[in-house]
């Protein structure tokens, strides 16, 4: 099989390529980032490594081409000795970086051009030969000059000649379509050597056929050059190689007869006897019709008077008897937990991984974030169960969070400096949970651990008793609410101009700019979130209240709309990222919301996170093909219309579907492209502060083999031992952003959440 290598600049599209690449040219692809620890100070070690491909492809990325951190090893290849040669395609900064190294200027665009969709005027022949127009992403800020007249037409013959000052670059392609930034040159190749170019992204989700059957083309051309050069066909490809080769880029009953049903109890067989077990446990459950007028809160209220520690409630939103968003909202999970249950903890300033069970040190070890998401992983892999009811997501298992900071050691960005150790990762290991089904109104009253029917029986009473609805709901007397301190205005809009000016410098495509909003408030949370539910129902309505005797607490109350990502018993894995949002109000009709969350602004925000999320998934070992079945679709909320897309894949054994979570934090939505990048521009931008568990992700991973995880936003966070409320709120900063619209549209995301806790 032929071999093409990759060079990867830290992009967020990168896997797209990729998978592009193998999928259209049934070829093996290998991988190297530009600052390849191997070859960056050793030509001859780069050279003989060469040799060994077909054919290179030089990704898009961040930065400047004249910048050599930005392009590493992509600036040698242009200077390859004659013996080393190899075809090579230079995608955006790599074609951008192939323009630089024969004679051409690099500009900055008037407007930048990230995520724009635009047609492309192209010669028909070489790399188009046979191809029609082409409509294709655009993610760049930065443009090639080959000094040609700037009054270059469609028309123009001059357009497909080499200019005076690069006699070697022949110009295949333009986009004619923008009139501020004038004749963009799209794509280049040498007139002598084999190398090409282009400057839209093939690989985009928006880009159509034509533009990405150009990859086929270009490869046609590059095997004609590998064979006139080889004619006894000794490919490169037949010669061993042994380096290890480089992986992508981190690359029962469903309408039971109300009330009477549960499964067959073979609990003496289950054997939770200690948490290192890999056995499968079994669960026991029964159902119960609640469809006559029980409501969730009364449920949790049943389940709260029945143990001291406050269940935590991860609960699908209802408006008028039905869920708000029946695709991500149908169940309410109530996760009971008591001094038995097991904490997993880790924090990234500590470095200390424990693992803590009724007061016992199950695990207590300096630990990665690393090796914290493997202990994570093992320990969900140790504990299956089987015989819950399909119908039912959730039959126990982790229920937490990696917070935002955890997801930043995951891409090596060191987090910034907090004086606490706070837990970065921290769940609780649920044996005994109510599922609450909101469209057969079914309560499932379940337990994995062993000889605990029991439990299962009374509380089964108790949600059905009448007596068990009448806990006092939240009071509406009006509490202590003291802002300590809260973002300005001049500071936001200085800092999203700050962000602007990195995007037009070509460092980042779009940047995801947030604050914190700090408050005291003396309510209980439980209280607080009891308004909560109320003031803004959500598909990712959130209660939790974490203790355990090794910590501080820790309380949260949420409502996020947005899931981040869930996967089936099955490896079926879904991402939906929000990006676009639209403050609802009297005058701001669906229609005139949809007008403008259609605007180039909102879908260029939506395109870059799709791309960026399909290359998430792209890298998850065992992925099958990565589609998405949504693209910018419109949802409405309590107080916004946001834009919304789903983008799927399956995972095959022996991959986990799990590492989707796991190999995509932190969430691409909180972050902008590309996100390592962005990243670390924001932790500048921002102030050094850390982030904590806003931006997070927030769910369960379940002991039958599935996982829900949302995106922790419209939520507020307290540490125990700190006595302030955090809330964060924030948005997708583009070049077409507008200061103030951004700082109205972060103080929109945090109304509700602050108006609960002013009441
Ligand atoms: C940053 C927040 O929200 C994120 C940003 C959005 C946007 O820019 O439109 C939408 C949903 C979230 O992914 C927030 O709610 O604080
Ligand atoms: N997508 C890219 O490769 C972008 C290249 C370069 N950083 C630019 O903005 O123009």
């Amino acid at each position: 099989m032929s071999r093409v290598l990759f060079i990867d600049a830290y992009d967020s599209f990168s896997n797209n390529i990729i998978s592009l690449i193998r999928d259209h040219l049934l070829v093996s692809v290998e991988v190297i980032k530009i600052d390849d620890l191997r070859f960056i100070l050793n030509d001859d070690a780069f050279h003989q490594y060469l040799d060994h491909f077909d054919a290179v492809v030089a990704g898009p990325g961040p930065g400047h081409p004249s910048n050599l951190n930005d392009i590493g090893l992509i600036g040698k290849l242009w200077h390859l000795p004659d013996e080393h040669l190899l075809p090579v395609l230079g995608i955006c900064l790599g074609f951008q970086s192939l323009a630089l190294a024969f004679g051409a200027d690099i500009e900055r665009l008037k407007e930048p051009r990230h995520g724009m969709v635009t047609p492309i005027t192209h010669c028909r022949r070489d790399i188009f030969e046979g191809t029609n127009d082409i409509i294709a992403t655009q993610y760049h800020s930065l443009h090639i000059q080959l000094g040609k007249t700037p009054f270059l037409d469609e028309a123009s013959a001059a357009c497909w000649t080499p200019s005076e000052k690069c006699p070697a670059l022949i110009p295949l392609a333009w986009d004619f379509s923008d009139a501020r930034n004038g004749p963009v040159l799209s794509a280049l190749r040498h007139e002598m050597k084999p190398y090409w170019g282009v400057q839209y992204h093939p690989e985009s989700v928006c880009t159509d056929e034509n533009g990405r059957n150009m990859i086929e083309r270009w490869w046609q051309r590059a095997l004609r050059w590998n064979n006139s050069r080889f004619p006894i066909s000794s490919s490169p490809s037949t010669a061993s190689f042994d380096s290890a080769p480089m992986t992508p880029v981190d690359a029962a009953n469903p309408h039971p007869d109300r009330k009477v049903l549960s499964n067959r109890l073979s609990q003496a067989t289950s054997s939770l006897k200690s948490l290192d077990n890999n056995s499968t446990m079994n669960v026991y459950w029964k159902a119960f019709d609640i469809s006559s007028a029980l409501e969730t809160i009364d449920i949790v209220n049943a389940a709260r008077m029945s143990s001291k520690y406050k269940p935590i409630l991860l609960e699908s939103g209802v408006r008028d008897g039905k869920p708000l968003n029946s695709e991500t909202g149908r169940f309410s999970i109530i996760a009971v937990h008591d001094a038995e249950s097991a904490h997993i903890r880790f924090s990234t300033k500590d470095r200390h991984l424990v693992n803590i069970k009724d007061d016992n040190i199950i695990a207590s070890q300096e630990s990665t974030m690393a090796g914290a998401i493997e202990y994570v992983e093992k320990f969900v892999a140790d504990h299956r169960a089987q015989a819950g009811s399909e119908n039912v997501p959730f039959w126990g298992g982790l229920v937490g969070f990696f917070s935002y900071e955890a997801g930043l050691e995951t891409i090596n960005v060191a987090p910034p400096f907090c004086d606490s150790a706070r837990p970065d990762v921290w769940f609780v290991f649920v044996e005994r949970s109510i599922v609450i089904d909101h469209i057969t109104n079914t309560a499932y009253v379940q337990t994995i651990r062993s000889d605990d029917i029991s439990w299962v029986d009374s509380m089964g009473k108790s949600i059905l008793a009448p007596n068990s609805t009448t806990q006092a709901a939240a009071s509406h007397s009006k509490t202590q609410c003291e802002i300590r301190s809260e973002p300005n205005q001049d500071v936001y809009c200085e800092q999203v101009c700050a962000c602007q000016s990195r995007l037009r410098r070509g460092s980042s495509y779009e940047l995801c700019l947030t604050d914190q909003t700090l408050l005291q408030q003396s309510t209980a949370p439980w209280d607080l979130y009891q308004k909560l539910r109320r003031a803004n129902p959500a598909p990712f309505g959130a209660y939790l209240d974490f203790k355990d005797q090794k910590s501080a607490g820790l309380s949260i109350v949420g409502s996020s709309p947005e899931r981040f990502v869930s996967w089936s018993r099955q490896g079926q894995c879904q991402f939906r990222p929000i990006k676009g949002t639209v403050r609802k109000g009297p005058e701001m009709t669906r229609a005139k919301a949809e007008e403008i969350l259609n605007s180039d602004k909102e879908q260029a925000e939506n395109l870059m996170i799709v791309d960026l999320i399909r290359h998430d998934l792209n890298g998850v070992p065992g992925i099958e093909t990565v589609h998405v079945p949504k693209l910018m679709c419109v949802e409405e909320y309590e107080t916004v219309f946001q834009l919304v897309s789903v983008i799927e894949g399956q995972v095959s054994a022996p991959g986990s579907p799990m590492a989707a979570l796991t190999r995509s934090l932190p969430p691409g939505s909180m972050t902008g492209a590309p996100k390592k990048r962005s990243c670390e521009l924001l932790k500048e931008i921002e102030g050094q502060r850390s982030r904590g568990i806003y931006s997070g992700v927030l769910g369960y991973m379940d002991v039958g083999g599935g996982g829900d995880f949302s995106v922790v936003i419209r939520t507020a966070f307290k540490w125990a031992n700190e006595d302030v409320w955090r809330i964060g709120a924030g948005g997708a900063v583009t070049a077409l952003s507008e200061p103030e619209a951004e700082w109205e549209e972060m103080l929109t995301k945090r109304e509700r959440l602050l108006d609960v806790f002013k009441l």
